[in-house]
C-alpha cells in the first residue's frame, strides 16, 4: 500500500527581475507513489530537482516556490490528505506522520543548548508531556532502541562529532515515530566510515518502526547500500523508477546507464565515460525529452515530444521512446 502519491507535481521558482518573469522548472509533471516500509532513493545530479521535490513533500512550499499542478496526498488513519489543497494540515502531519532530515545537522540543533532540551520541546509540543523524569527516560529508550549513547542528551551540539551530530538529528526526527522520515543528503560531507554509521541507522530505524524512509542524494554509492527503489530525476523530470536492482543490474533510460557505468568497481582498470554535455538550465529547458541534446541514442521524436514514465514490467517505468511509443500529455 502507498503512504504517500504526488500526481503530476509542477513546482516552480517564480521571480521577476526587471518586470521579466523567471521561471525555473525544477519539477516538471512528476508522478510517483512512496510505498509503506520501504527505503525510497532519489538521485541525480547536482540541480535536477531533487531538494525541490522533498521541500514539497514536507509543505514547505514558500516563495519563490511555486506549485502551479498536482497533488501531494498522504494516507493515514483511512483519510487522504492533500498538501498542496489542505495546507493547513502540514501542521498535524508534521513529526508525527512525516519527518524531516536536513542536510546539515547543526540548523536543528540549537547549538546553545543540550540535546535534552530539544528532546524536551519535541515531546512537550507534540505529546504535552511535561514531566523532566518522564521526558529523559523516554529520551533514553529512544536512543538505547536506536543504539545510540544516552550521554549525548547531556551534551552540547558542538561536542559531539559531525557523525554524532547527525545521528542524533535523525533520532530527534524519529522520536515521534513518524510513517515517512524524509532525508536530504543525510549522508553527504561525511566521510566513508560515518556514513556507514548514518546508513546503518537508518536501516535499523526502517526494520525496527516499519515506517517508509525517502533518501535523497546524488551518491549511487549510498543508494546501492540502503535503497530498496530508485527514482532517477533528470532536469526536474523522473527518468527511471525500479527496485535497487533492476536499476544496478539492468539500468534502461540511456542516463541512468551513464550513472551505473561510471561507477568504480573493484579491479576494473577501465576509462569511465562521463555524462557528455552539461545538465540544461531548468529556465529554459530543451524541447522533448531533456535528456536528447546528451544522449547517444536520441531519435527524432525525441526532440519532439516528452515520453511518458511507462511501466516496462515489475514495476520498472522508464519514461524513454527507446522503450514505448506514449508520450506525455501535457
Ligand atoms: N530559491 C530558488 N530560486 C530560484 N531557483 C532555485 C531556488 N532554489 C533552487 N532553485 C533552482 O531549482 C533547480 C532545482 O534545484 P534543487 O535544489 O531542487 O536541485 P537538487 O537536485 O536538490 O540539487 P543539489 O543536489 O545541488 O541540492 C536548480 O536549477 C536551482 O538552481
Amino acid at each position: 500500500m502507498e503512504i504517500l502519491k504526488i500526481e503530476n507535481l509542477r513546482a516552480y521558482y517564480i521571480t521577476s527581475l526587471y518586470g521579466v518573469e523567471r521561471r525555473v522548472r525544477a519539477v516538471d509533471n512528476v508522478s510517483l507513489e512512496v510505498m509503506e516500509n520501504e527505503i525510497l532513493g532519489i538521485a541525480g545530479e547536482s540541480g535536477c530537482g531533487k531538494s525541490t521535490l522533498l521541500k514539497t513533500m514536507i509543505g514547505l512550499i514558500k516563495p519563490p516556490l511555486t506549485i502551479l499542478g498536482g497533488k501531494i496526498t498522504y494516507k493515514f488513519d483511512g483519510k487522504d490528505i492533500d498538501i498542496v489543497s489542505q495546507k493547513e494540515e502540514i501542521n498535524n502531519l508534521r513529526w508525527k506522520v512525516f519527518s524531516y532530515v536536513p542536510q546539515g545537522s547543526m540548523s536543528v540543533l540549537n547549538p546553545t543548548r543540550k540535546i535534552i532540551k530539544t528532546f524536551e520541546d519535541l515531546l512537550k509540543v507534540h505529546l504535552k508531556i511535561e514531566g523532566k523524569e518522564e521526558i529523559k527516560k523516554l529520551s533514553e529508550e529512544h536512543l538505547k532502541a536506536l543504539g545510540l549513547p544516552s550521554e549525548v542528551l547531556t551534551s552540547y551540539p558542538h561536542q559531539l562529532s559531525g557523525g554524532m551530530r547527525q545521528r542524533v538529528t535523525i533520532a530527534l526526527s524519529t522520536l515521534l515515530k513518524p510513517k515517512v522520515i524524509i532525508a536530504d543528503e543525510a549522508t553527504t560531507a561525511l566521510d566513508v566510515v560515518v556514513q556507514r554509521g548514518v546508513i546503518q541507522l537508518l536501516k535499523r530505524i526502517q526494520s525496527e518502526f516499519k515506517n517508509s524512509i525517502i533518501i535523497v542524494t546524488h551518491d549511487m554509492g549510498v543508494h546501492a547500500n540502503i535503497a530498496d527503489r530508485i527514482v532517477i530525476m533528470y532536469a526536474g523530470k523522473i527518468l527511471e523508477v525500479g527496485s535497487a536492482k533492476d536499476i544496478f543490474k539492468n539500468p534502461l533510460h540511456p542516463y541512468t546507464k551513464y550513472l551505473i557505468d561510471s561507477l568504480p568497481k573493484i579491479g576494473d582498470k577501465t576509462f569511465k565515460k562521463s555524462v557528455p554535455g552539461a545538465p540544461p538550465s531548468l529556465l529554459n529547458p530543451p524541447t522533448g525529452c531533456r535528456f536528447h541534446p546528451r544522449c547517444g541514442m536520441a531519435m527524432e521524436v525525441c526532440k519532439e515530444n516528452v515520453p511518458a514514465l511507462i511501466d516496462v514490467g515489475s514495476g520498472h517505468k522508464v519514461a524513454c521512446f527507446l522503450y514505448s511509443k506514449e508520450a506525455e500529455i501535457s
